[in-house]
Parts: C-alpha cells; sequence; structure tokens
C-alpha cells in the first residue's frame, strides 16, 4: 500500500486479484474513490465484498494487483463501519470512551480534549452527548449504536470511510436515518466513503457512482443513475430485480438530496411491514 496524495483520488485499486487456498475470489478488480466523492460497490452474497473490505484495510494479503491510499497524513487513512453496530461496540465501554478510543490509543491531546471531541462528535451524529456519552452498547438501539460507531470512525479524521453494509441490519425507518446522516457528512465534510451493499436501492440513495461485482469482477461501472436507468449486464438487471421497491428510474437522482425515510424504499431482506420505531 502506498501514498498518492498527488492524486484527486483518494483511493486508488488496481487489478486487485485476492484468493482462500487455491480459489481466487477477486479476479482483477480496479476502483477508484475520488476525493470527496462516494463509490457504491454492489454484489449479491459471496461476489467477494467483504474479502474487498478486509483487504483494504490489510487484513487480507493480496496476491497480486495495488492498493493506493491518499492518507492525508492520516494514521489509520481508513475506518470502517460494519454491518452489526452493537457488536463492533466494545460492551465494556461508555459512548464516549468509545469514541474517544482512536485518539486515545494516538495519545492525541489531553483526556479533557479528546472527551471534548467526542462530545462533538456525538452530537454531529444526532446523539445527545448529555443522554448518550454514559450510555453502554447494549442499552443503544441498531441505529444509535451505527451512530456510535459512526463518530468513533470519523474521530480520527480519516481519509476513507468504507462502510460494509452500514444499514443492512437496521430497521426500515432507521436505514433512512442513517443514510441522511451518512450523505449529510459527505456533503458537509466531503466525505470520501466506500460503500459497500448487497442492494442497489441504498447504494443509489447515497453514491455517486457504482461499480457491479459478479463473482469476484466488476462486470460493470458508472455514475450510479446511468447503471440504475440503463444497466448493461444482465447481472446488474438481476440485481435491479431483486431490488422491487427500487425508485423509479425518471425521479430525479437523489445522490446529493437527503433520504425522505416517508418515501425510502427499503431492501428486500427487511420489506415486510414493521412497526415505527420512535427513536433510532
Ligand atoms: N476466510 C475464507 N476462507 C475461504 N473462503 C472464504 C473466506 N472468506 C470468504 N470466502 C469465500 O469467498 C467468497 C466471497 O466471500 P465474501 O465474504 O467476500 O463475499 P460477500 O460478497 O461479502 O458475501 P456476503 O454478502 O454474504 O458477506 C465466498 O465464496 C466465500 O465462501
Amino acid at each position: 500500500m502506498s501514498d498518492v496524495a498527488s492524486t484527486p483520488d483518494v483511493l486508488i485499486v488496481s487489478n486487485l486479484v485476492v484468493g482462500y487456498g487455491d480459489r481466487v475470489v477477486l479476479d482483477g478488480v480496479s476502483i477508484n474513490v475520488p476525493k470527496g466523492g462516494s463509490v457504491g460497490l454492489v454484489g449479491e452474497s459471496g461476489s467477494g465484498k467483504s474479502t474487498f473490505a478486509r483487504t483494504i484495510l490489510g487484513l487480507q494479503k493480496p496476491r497480486s494487483g495495488s492498493i493506493n491510499i491518499a492518507s492525508g497524513g492520516a494514521d489509520h487513512p481508513v475506518q470502517m463501519v460494519f454491518q452489526d453496530p452493537i457488536s463492533s461496540l466494545n460492551p465494556h465501554r461508555a459512548a464516549l470512551d468509545i469514541v474517544a478510543e482512536p485518539l486515545t490509543i494516538r495519545g492525541e491531546g489531553t483526556m479533557r480534549q479528546r472527551r471534548e471531541s467526542a462530545r462533538e462528535l456525538l452530537s454531529r451524529v444526532g446523539l445527545d452527548p448529555h443522554r448518550f456519552a454514559d450510555a453502554r452498547p447494549s442499552t443503544l438501539s441498531g441505529g444509535q449504536a451505527q451512530r456510535v460507531a459512526i463518530a468513533r470512525a470519523l474521530i480520527a479524521r480519516p481519509a476513507l470511510l468504507l462502510c460494509d453494509e452500514p444499514v443492512s441490519s437496521l430497521d426500515v425507518s432507521v436505514q433512512a436515518r442513517v443514510l441522511n446522516l451518512l450523505a449529510e457528512l459527505r456533503d458537509e465534510i466531503g466525505l470520501s466513503m466506500l460503500f459497500i451493499s448487497h442492494d442497489l436501492a441504498v447504494v443509489r440513495m447515497i453514491a455517486d457512482s457504482v461499480a457491479v461485482l459478479c463473482e469476484g469482477q466488476i462486470v460493470e461501472s458508472g455514475d450510479t443513475e446511468s447503471v440504475i436507468s440503463a444497466p448493461q449486464h444482465e447481472y446488474t438487471r438481476q440485481l435491479l430485480e431483486a431490488a422491487p421497491r427500487l425508485p423509479g428510474a425518471s425521479r430525479p437522482a437523489p445522490t446529493s438530496t437527503l433520504i425522505d425515510p416517508v418515501n425510502f424504499s427499503p431492501p428486500a431482506p427487511f420489506a415486510g411491514p414493521s412497526p415505527e420505531p420512535k427513536d433510532d
């Protein structure tokens, strides 16, 4: 992995090949994330999405290809938001300490400064610090826990936020609120994001461009609305059919607007009726 600070892209992945044993799972994957841009990586279960995320994080060694990250000076240029928010948080720590932890590990600032930064981040992700600073993960709803996880990921000012199915374990109405938060962060702080999901409807809400991963290969990529309105590959068409409530292609591109939780089209796994929670 090397630094590409001189390019406008925050992440450049070229011809990545990753395998387990004698099996190749990612076969020549290339993807770029522009600074301040949000890119979706979509594919069905088993297509290699999590392997891709693990490889970007350095947890899986590629057989060949390159991963270049413009770190912007960050010690940990890539921060991750996981699918299951509750289990991704330390159950023994209070929310404020969880959010402050990346700064604590780096020894950045005084404890008071770190806690102040964590308080600001909690507010920024929509959690009142007076109410949530001392909360343990087990007392949080899924949406609240995912907000804590997003705050923790952002406090160290990463060059890239890597989200692996960040809303697929959440209730439908909560999904829209968390997606709205990510869209706000993208627009307001110029967050660069790689958003991994099996669901094109969700990716459409957040990603400017999308790459479609099928059995370890990118079969189609481009501007999200163009890919959705005129899919070139049969696999993309199948993914679109698997997302029956995808808003009509004639609807204005929603990627730069906030998501309406009422008209939000939930992904297929949560298609059934569910009570509207009063809170995340
Ligand atoms: N540690 C491993 N050892 C061997 N094979 C693995 C390992 N991890 C994943 N695989 C295989 O690699 C392929 C891609 O898995 P991966 O988890 O990357 O897909 P995915 O698109 O993230 O799927 P899902 O959405 O179900 O998590 C699958 O066939 C999987 O069985």
